[in-house]
């Protein structure tokens, strides 16, 4: 029993790596392909027993979450400070941190358990560019501005917006990932996308590499 759990293990993580070995998924994070893998590594041996993702993920890491992490960082290209709100296992956080070494990336995460896990991950892949905050976004309010809020799973829009948005400076930006219906959010958000002089968020495509589905990325920005 013991032996087959094992091995089911190991096939997991074979089959999660063939996408992450192809020479797509190597071209496409070129020369920073070494520590997103080195990432991905440490996710799929340890992610599960420390409760950060769950058993399914694993043989879907690549696609579902390093890929699907990716894809905000071409919304990023004017950011120089990132904050990544609800980081948890550190996505899109610390994929946004090895992708642009030139931003400082702030690791907003409440769970201890999650900032110990962050603070490994940071020494591991040694990023010097990536700081851990270990509380909720509404504890910084005031604390620290950034560039560029991102997020993925943490919340409602309309919530997203309410604790992310103090975090943001004038002319900044919220960039989130979400499903593909996200635009049902919108009418719950719009009263406090006002109050930060936001319009209506843009829908944005959230694409990587060839043959791997889309995500979708909604940008707001921030105008006062
Ligand atoms: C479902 S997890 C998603 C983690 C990661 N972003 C991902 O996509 O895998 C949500 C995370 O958001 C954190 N969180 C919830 N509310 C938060 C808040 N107000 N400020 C910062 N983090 C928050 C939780 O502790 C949790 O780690």
């Amino acid at each position: 029993m013991e032996t087959e759990g094992v091995e089911n293990r190991h096939e997991q993580i074979l089959d999660a790596d063939t996408l992450g070995r192809s020479e797509a998924v190597r071209e496409y994070f070129g020369t920073r392909y070494e520590k997103v893998s080195a990432y991905a590594r440490m996710l799929m041996e340890q992610g599960e027993l420390r409760g950060l993702i769950g058993p399914r993920e694993v043989p879907r890491l690549w696609e579902r979450h390093i890929l699907n992490s990716a894809a905000v960082v071409p919304y990023l290209t004017n950011a120089r400070s990132v904050a990544d709100v609800g980081s948890g296992a550190g996505l899109p956080g610390v994929i946004v941190a090895v992708m642009r070494p030139d931003a400082e990336v702030f690791l907003v995460e409440p769970m201890e358990r999650r900032t110990a896990w962050l603070h490994e991950v940071v020494q591991e892949l040694d990023l010097s560019n990536a700081v851990v905050k270990r509380g909720r976004a509404e504890d910084y309010d005031g604390a620290f501005e950034v560039d560029a809020v991102t997020s993925r799973a943490v919340g409602a829009l309309s919530k997203l917006v309410r604790v992310s948005m103090p975090l943001v400076s004038v002319g900044g930006e919220l960039v989130v990932l979400k499903g593909r219906n996200v635009r049902e959010e919108f009418d719950a958000a719009r009263k406090v996308l006002r109050k930060f002089g936001a319009g209506e968020p843009e829908v944005l495509p959230g694409e990587t590499v060839e043959g791997v589905e889309a995500t979708t990325v909604v940008r707001a920005v921030r105008r006062r």
